[in-house]
């Protein structure tokens, strides 16, 4: 079997839920000398606890290893981790009603982090996006989603459609997002199995996607901009799941 690839992670919440749930992925941990807070103090702590070399660098070098300055100090080199599951892998282990969150189209990194962070926070049980039009795991991503690129298995897919239909087959109710879609959010019934579809940035899901979700629904919009941003709006969707499935 070949090697994982070796990458980096960066910042205080990527790092440590590495170091929480694969510490054995953590070849060396670089923290910056010159922070000596109680931020760090405990993340040093952390680190010794998990058998993990650790190597002071300056800033410079830090900035260098991160590919920009946005690392708090703390860098990792890791290595990459397979991708574990499969849909179906995920599915089966599911207790309870699987919620799924699908991005059709989602090409930012600090979008996709986003969604990792409040996919995590609501308790999907995975994100899932077309291969051809998504962005992948990289390290601003691992930052924006504060560890939660960890915990939420994202599965990058060849055919979306296929995938929703897979999904159709096990009776996860497929609910696509529209800004012009009549029904609203609030109006549905999100305590059963369901996978949320949301669309691009700019042009939103694309035709087919739509076409093979089983309804479309509508986020409110109370002031004058049409739409939000698609990690509030996936937030808005997973959390108002999460309210009816208390
Ligand atoms: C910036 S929006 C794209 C807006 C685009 N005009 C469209 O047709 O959807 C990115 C994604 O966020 C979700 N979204 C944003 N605002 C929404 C709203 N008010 N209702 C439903 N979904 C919304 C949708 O999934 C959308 O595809």
């Amino acid at each position: 079997m070949s090697k994982p690839a070796n990458a980096v992670l960066y910042g205080f919440h990527a790092v440590t839920v590495r170091l929480k749930t694969h510490p054995e992925s953590v070849s060396e941990v670089h923290i910056d000398p010159s922070r000596r807070d109680a931020r760090m103090r405990s993340f040093v702590e952390r680190v010794r606890e998990a058998g993990v070399r650790l190597i002071e660098t300056p800033d410079e070098r830090l900035t260098q290893l991160a590919g920009g300055p946005r690392h708090q100090g703390v860098v990792a080199r890791v290595q990459a981790l397979a991708p574990k599951h499969s849909l179906d892998d995920v599915l089966d282990e599911v207790e309870g009603p699987p919620l799924v969150l699908v991005l059709d189209g989602v090409t930012d990194p600090h979008n996709l982090g986003a969604c990792l962070r409040v996919a995590d926070g609501a308790g999907a049980h995975a994100v899932v996006a077309p291969r051809d039009r998504a962005v992948g795991l990289n390290a601003t991503v691992a930052k924006v989603a504060s560890g939660a690129a960890e915990t939420v298995p994202y599965l990058m897919v060849t055919n979306l459609a296929r995938t929703l239909g897979e999904l159709k087959e096990r009776d996860i109710w497929v609910v696509g997002t529209s800004d012009s879609a009549e029904r609203s959010i609030y109006d549905i019934d999100l305590n059963r199995p369901v996978a949320l579809v949301l669309g691009a940035e700019g042009e939103g899901m694309r035709q087919l996607t739509a076409k093979t979700c089983d309804e479309l629904v509508r986020i409110p919009m109370a002031g004058a901009v049409e739409s939000l941003n698609v990690s509030v709006a996936a937030g808005v969707c997973l959390y108002e799941a999460l309210r009816q499935r208390r």
